[in-house]
């Protein structure tokens, strides 16, 4: 099985690269720019029309959330015009997609875990690309499937782990926004998830599911851990303080609970996410056993 994956850098391709080289029968490839630019529609087409894989895999998006309330334009254009071109490229091909999207489409008022079916109603300009990405991506290619997942953390990147062990390198107390709700997700584990999806992919099965890290925390409770891990295994470590979202201004406000019941996809695919505290232990070991302060 041959797959595609949109994004050369991502968390989660360079998840996917390293999940995927062991597992016999898959071979996966990733193209990004300049090639596979997704605010050039052409290059997308033709990219991926040419590559002619069998499962098309929509990881690159525009990510900034904060930056994108400066730039809805190009938010838009890559997030709702560019997944509807990688879409559309994959029903040409007769490719199924897989399409990554996020928690941020939901309005974050409701601390029940979301299901898929729940009614979306994103606060942020991230959010509404995400959200109106998703229903473009439906309309390009029937055969698709909707993969909401959240707070993603990996050995890759910039993301959450690697910026708390990086500013425990020089401060003792660090403050952590301790009233947001959600599920950590380790890119490594999705990129296992979406890899069991794609080999299991048949008729009867598109849509929207969730799929995010077992268990849920706040973002001072899973520093707290971060740092735990970290002083066992010799690396940095803080105190953290709790601090409210009210206290810590952002341009895009940040959902107050994203927690995503992830049941669909266990029933569906069997696909089943380890604990967040889990997948974490993993990730802080191997960002201490690289350069983790370089930006990895
Ligand atoms: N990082 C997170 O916490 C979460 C991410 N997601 C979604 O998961 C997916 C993957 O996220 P990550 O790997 O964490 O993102 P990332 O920010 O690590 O990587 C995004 C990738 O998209 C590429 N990209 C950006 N603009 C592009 C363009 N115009 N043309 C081609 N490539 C472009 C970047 O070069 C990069 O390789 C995205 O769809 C994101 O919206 C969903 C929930 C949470």
């Amino acid at each position: 099985m041959k797959i595609l994956v949109t994004g050369t850098a991502g968390q989660v391709v360079r998840s996917l690269a390293e999940r995927a080289v062991d597992l016999p029968g898959v071979q996966l490839s990733a193209i990004g720019r300049p090639q596979l630019d997704l605010s050039d529609r052409k290059s997308v087409i033709a990219s991926i029309v040419s590559a002619k894989p069998d499962v098309v895999v929509s990881a690159a998006a525009y990510t900034a959330v904060d930056r994108a309330e400066d730039e809805p334009e190009r938010a838009f254009a890559v997030n709702v015009a560019g997944a509807s071109a990688v879409a559309e490229a994959a029903e040409l091909i007769g490719a199924p997609v897989i399409h990554l999207s996020t928690d941020y489409v939901f309005a974050g008022d409701d601390p029940k875990p979301y299901r898929e079916q729940a009614e979306t109603g994103p606060k942020t300009v991230y959010g509404m690309t995400k959200c109106e990405g998703e229903r473009a991506v439906a309309q390009s290619n029937p055969r698709h499937v909707i993969l909401r997942t959240s707070w993603v953390y990996s050995p890759f990147g910039k993301n959450f782990v690697r910026t708390m062990l990086t500013l425990a390198r020089d401060r003792n107390a660090i403050p952590v926004v301790s009233d947001q709700w959600g599920n950590p997700t380790s890119a490594l584990d999705l990129a296992d998830g979406i890899l069991q999806i794609a080999s299991n992919l048949g008729a009867g099965q598109f849509g929207i599911y969730h799929l995010a890290g077992a268990g849920d925390t706040n973002w001072a409770d899973f520093a707290r851990h971060v740092f735990a891990v970290s002083r066992t295994h010799g690396g940095p470590f803080a105190d953290v303080t709790d601090v409210a979202t009210s206290e810590y201004p952002a341009k895009a406000r940040r959902p107050a609970f994203s927690r995503l019941c992830s049941e669909k996809a266990s029933v569906v695919f069997g696909v089943q996410p380890r604990h967040w505290q889990t997948s974490t232990e993993t990730v802080v070991r191997r960002l201490l056993a690289q350069d983790f302060h370089n930006g990895g």
